[in-house]
């Protein structure tokens, strides 16, 4: 079960990811993107939804994580792969991998992560990825028997606009301390040096979506530059 994540060891996975209505939405873009990150060295890819997954999938024949992602209350609150459900069509969309939100939050559906994670297990038999915002979901998740944690949720689960700028390269050595298991570093890495700085804090691999595979963010910070003039 744990080849997926040896194949990700000290490796680049690029997240390909475009909600409706971003110009880039689509399988055939993700697809693309995922064909550009794996010319240059991803050793993965993380997807959301099966038709981006399969896609994704096809175009590299890189392992995926898989997720869904779930919007409730109006949009306010996000949930990543939710149900079995969830876990269950990205795994038959070619997923080698599930993330899932790994916190102690209730989850939508009242099920417990435990239970989720031993069904992925038993009857869809991939490692189970628990993105998390803290140590103490990292330990949560790890006693509900998730295979890997993420940093993926940090400064996301109370105010989101309330995140920082860069990645929680704490966590990951908090989380890479507190457990044996094995620690993505995932969540506002926008440069080589969080890169590196992941790794020597202990990360098994480092996820990179926004700064490689977003244009509409990236041209956003170039753009605020401009109105915001640094005097010479
Ligand atoms: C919090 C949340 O919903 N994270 C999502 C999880 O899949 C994605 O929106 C992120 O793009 C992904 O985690 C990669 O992070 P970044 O794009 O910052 O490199």
């Amino acid at each position: 079960m744990s080849s997926a994540i040896d194949a990700i060891a000290s490796g680049l996975v690029v997240s390909c990811q475009a909600e409706q209505g971003h110009p880039l939405h689509g399988p055939q873009f993700m697809a693309a993107m995922a064909r550009a990150a794996a010319a240059a060295g991803a050793v993965g890819i993380r997807a959301e939804g099966a038709e981006d997954v399969a896609a994704v999938r096809a175009a590299t024949g890189l392992p995926v994580i898989g997720i869904r992602k779930i919007r409730y209350s109006g949009g306010q609150r996000l949930f990543i792969t939710p149900t079995y459900a969830d876990a269950e069509q990205v795994v038959a969309a070619g997923a080698s991998i599930v993330a899932t939100e790994g916190t102690a939050r209730p989850r939508p559906d009242g099920q417990n992560l435990a239970t989720l994670i031993r069904q992925i297990h038993d009857r869809l038999g991939v490692p189970v990825m628990a993105d998390v915002d803290s140590v103490e979901s990292g330990l949560y998740a790890h006693r509900a028997g998730a295979d890997l944690l993420a940093s993926t949720l940090s400064g996301y689960t109370t105010d989101r606009a309330a995140a920082p700028d860069g990645p929680d390269i704490d966590l990951v050595a908090a989380l890479a301390a507190a457990t044996p298991l094995p620690v993505v570093a995932e969540g506002r890495i926008w440069t080589p040096e969080h890169v590196s700085a992941a790794l020597a804090a202990g990360a098994h691999a480092v996820v990179v979506g926004t700064a490689i595979t977003n244009p509409l963010e990236i041209t956003r910070r170039f753009v605020s530059a401009l109105r915001t003039p640094t005097r010479k």
